[in-house]
């Protein structure tokens, strides 16, 4: 691998780098900086969490002249959670520099953000509906632009932003450098690539298989109604530093966030009905660390990067074997270990066979967690908690205490009462959740079915391995439609009891659009998809 200095970059950048604590360049930054840097058109691909925000954030802000004073660079993202991350991205790449980013996105007060722009930042990240917005007020002009950043371009379109995308481009001067990145190549994206490309260099990193191989993947098949307490177990058991757990829906992510905390673990969950205020509160508290569970949807699956995740559990089946991959990749990342465990219903079986012959990788089945198994796991946390305040002189002013409380009592009796009370008592609350359908695998198409051939040709490359050039479930514009989700309903728990009763209690759902499959949904073209759509 390449060090950062054998680029050619500028000293403050590279000091930048260092102080960001990259030593060496990831395999898509090796390939992707030299070609960026000749100021040529670039398709990128690899797989999550390698470090593709800065393959393209270093020779951007390395190209950047500081003295400028207008808007020389866009970059567009699919959610306002992304265009936050890759803002904090850009601007610590150009910190020394001092370089002027800004992050531009729906939610957020328009009259602010006008402000905010009259800094005159160089470097715009936005979603592309606020940013057609702001050009439409004529508050952000695209006239100077000579860089144009796609990231995560297949989510963009999946969330129905083409028409969005394709206005932007056409305001910006054909004279630029054009850079998509995506972890697919669809036929929209091909299109929209020789539409707005110019002779593009593929920089691709090819996997063998299409997750990072630092992920231990496993599968525990359940009844829906086993999920919550093997959910509970499986936390105390693993004893994750940081968790993501994903759930269908968003009335699901509620009730999982809910239910966990009333059983005592810091969880909250993320979904798109939020306020953007509540989002970035979420997010905020699962960066620092004062939560230490999060609960989303699959709002959360994409690009999100934050360091210290090292579990993720699909609570539901994802729709999708690219969903899979996107959301186990939130664990795993730069290099380091993760665990994903998913949740599979009986009739569920076939279609997580599906992801895994998509996806080119065995996910390894295992039990439920025993409850020994779960008692044990939280047992070891406290032992670890003990053992640590021991290392340090804290505990001193304890001794007296602990001197005359040993002059009573026997001395492994009181350590054991000490533990159980460190280590707390499960609050025995009785969860009830409202069971979610269970995902069918779509009829499809013969050519598909059971192919899992090798992609060829330069647009199939990580991605492709999943998609295979065909869509193995059909266009995602009306992706669940084969699903059974799309009755535009769906059961209710009735209450009561420990079961579930079913009281068929239909009520419409708008949790549907969590996954693009819900009744009725085809793909929106209106401007406020951001603030909708997850
Ligand atoms: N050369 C490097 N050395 C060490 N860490 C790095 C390096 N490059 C990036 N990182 C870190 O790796 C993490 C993942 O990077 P990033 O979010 O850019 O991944 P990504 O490829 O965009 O993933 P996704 O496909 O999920 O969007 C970030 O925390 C980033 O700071
Ligand atoms: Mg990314």
């Amino acid at each position: 691998m390449k060090t950062f200095s054998e680029f050619g970059l500028e000293p403050k950048v590279l000091r930048a780098i260092t102080e960001m604590g990259f030593e060496e360049s990831t395999p898509i930054q090796e390939k992707a900086i030299p070609v960026a840097m000749e100021g040529r058109d670039l398709i990128g691909q690899a797989q999550t969490g390698t470090g593709k925000t800065a393959a393209f954030g270093i020779p951007l802000v390395n190209k950047i002249d500081v003295k400028e004073e207008r808007i020389v660079a866009l970059i567009m993202c699919p959610t306002r959670e992304l265009a936050i991350q890759v803002a904090e991205e850009i601007e610590k790449l150009g910190r020394f520099k001092g370089i002027r980013s800004l992050p531009i996105y729906g939610g957020q007060d328009i009259v602010k953000q006008i402000r905010a722009l009259r800094k005159r930042p160089q470097i715009i990240i936005g979603t592309p509906g606020r940013l057609l917005d702001h050009i439409n007020r004529k508050t952000i002009k695209l006239d100077d632009v000579q860089t144009v950043i796609l990231d995560e371009a297949d989510e963009m379109l999946d969330m129905g932003f083409m028409d969005d995308i394709q206005s932007i481009l056409s305001l910006v001067p054909e004279e630029r450098n054009t850079m998509l990145f995506s972890a697919t190549m669809p036929i929209n994206i091909q299109k929209l690539a020789q539409q707005f490309l110019r002779n593009p260099e593929h920089v691709s990193v090819i996997p063998k298989q299409v997750s990072a191989p630092s992920i231990d993947q496993a599968y525990i098949e359940l009844h829906e109604r086993q999920k919550f307490e093997a959910l509970c177990r499986l936390i105390d058991m693993e004893a994750p530093d940081l968790a993501i757990i994903f759930g269908r829906t968003k009335r699901r992510v509620d009730e999982l966030a809910e239910a966990l905390q009333k059983r005592g673990y810091t969880a909250e969950g993320l979904h798109g009905d939020l306020s953007q205020n509540q989002r970035d509160n979420v997010m905020r508290k699962f960066r620092d660390g004062s939560i230490d569970v999060l609960v989303a949807t699959d709002v959360a699956a994409r690009g999100l990067d934050v360091s210290g995740v090292t579990h993720v559990i699909n609570f539901d089946l994802p729709q999708d074997p690219e969903s899979y991959v996107h959301r186990i990749g939130r664990t795993g990342r730069a290099g380091k270990e993760g665990a994903a465990y998913t949740f599979v219903t009986p009739r569920e079986i076939d279609h997580l066979h599906f992801i895994e012959k998509i996806t080119r990788h065995r996910i390894t089945k295992k039990p439920i967690p025993s409850l020994a198994e779960a008692i044990e796991g939280k047992q070891k946390v406290t032992a670890e908690r003990v053992l640590e305040v021991l290392q340090g002189d804290e505990h001193n002013e304890y001794r007296g205490l602990a001197i005359s409380l040993l002059e009573q009592h026997d001395s492994v009796h009181l350590l054991a009462a000490a533990l159980k009370l460190l280590t707390g008592d499960k609050k025995n609350v009785e969860i009830e959740l409202t069971p979610e359908d269970p995902i069918r695998a779509k009829k499809r198409r013969p050519d598909v079915r059971g192919s899992g051939r090798r992609p060829s040709g330069a647009y199939s490359t990580a991605g492709g391995a999943r998609r295979n050039g065909d869509r193995p479930y059909g266009d995602r514009d009306n992706r669940g439609g084969g699903y059974n989700r799309d009755r535009g309903g769906s059961r209710r728990d009735g209450g009561g009891g420990g079961g579930y009763r079913e009281n068929r209690d239909y009520r419409g759902r708008s949790e549907g659009r969590d996954n693009r499959g819900g009744g009725g949904y085809s793909r929106p073209t209106n401007r406020s998809n951001e603030e909708t759509l997850v």
